[in-house]
């Protein structure tokens, strides 16, 4: 039986996860979330993921792992025909996707979700101090492409931390623009020509239509 993936496609590190198990051409039983009607705050939810985030796995034998990049780092060793994803042999290369995905999870994806979670679920407005700390964090990421001058954020070639990377900047973009960054413009546009991307588009499009009617919605109060 295909794993379960608990999910909504407006959460980015939901979308992130589908993009990887599309390269890997690995089938996920999804299995809805509503979290704003905090399904994820429910006791059966709870009891099987405390940290209440999507996405979370689920395999048939009752194994459960949380945190997209966890999740993403499993896919590849469980059911990749290869590991070009998440190399195991090529430790310097591996060790530059880790930094990456801890980039994404302590500075990109948590600057964005401390806006987005009050706006969501309090109907808080970013303050300018949380605008201008996200607008670092593209900063952040802009000099690592223009230091590292590769095609991928981790290199030559394609791996899960473009994945991370691209669902959070795309997202959080509805609140400080990642154009203004130009390495990190250029990357997106790359990503956006590979065929991967397409599961970006509608979780993508939702999440910016809601979060933008809140927004104009609280401006107009
Ligand atoms: N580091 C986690 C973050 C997951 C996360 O924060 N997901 C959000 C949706 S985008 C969520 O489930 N929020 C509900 C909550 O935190 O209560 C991951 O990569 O999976």
């Amino acid at each position: 039986m295909a794993p379960k993936l608990h999910s909504i496609i407006a959460s980015p590190p939901v979308r992130a996860v589908l993009m990887c198990a599309k390269v890997l051409d690995v089938e996920l039983e999804l299995i809805p979330v509503d979290v704003l009607s905090k399904d994820h705050l429910k006791e059966e939810y709870l009891k099987k993921n405390p940290q209440h985030t999507v996405p979370l796995l689920e395999e048939d034998d009752g194994f459960l792992l949380a945190d997209s990049h966890a999740i993403m780092g499993y896919l590849v060793n469980q059911y990749g025909k290869d590991d070009s994803l998440y190399p195991k042999n090529d430790s310097r290369l591996r060790a530059v996707i880790d930094h990456i995905l801890h980039l994404d999870s302590s500075v990109l994806f948590i600057r964005g979700l401390l806006i987005s979670k009050p706006l969501l679920f309090q109907k808080i407005l970013p303050t300018e101090e949380k605008i201008k700390d996200l607008k670092e964090a593209f900063q952040i990421l802009d000099a690592v492409l223009e230091k590292n001058q590769t095609k991928y954020v981790a290199g030559n070639s394609l791996t899960i931390a473009d994945f991370s990377v691209v669902t959070t900047i795309t997202c959080f973009d509805i609140f400080t623009p990642y154009a203004e960054f130009p390495h990190l413009k250029a990357y997106i546009e790359r990503m956006e020509q590979e065929s991967w991307y397409e599961l970006n588009k509608e979780g993508l499009a939702l999440n910016k239509k809601m979060i933008g009617e809140l927004m104009n919605e609280l401006k107009n109060q």
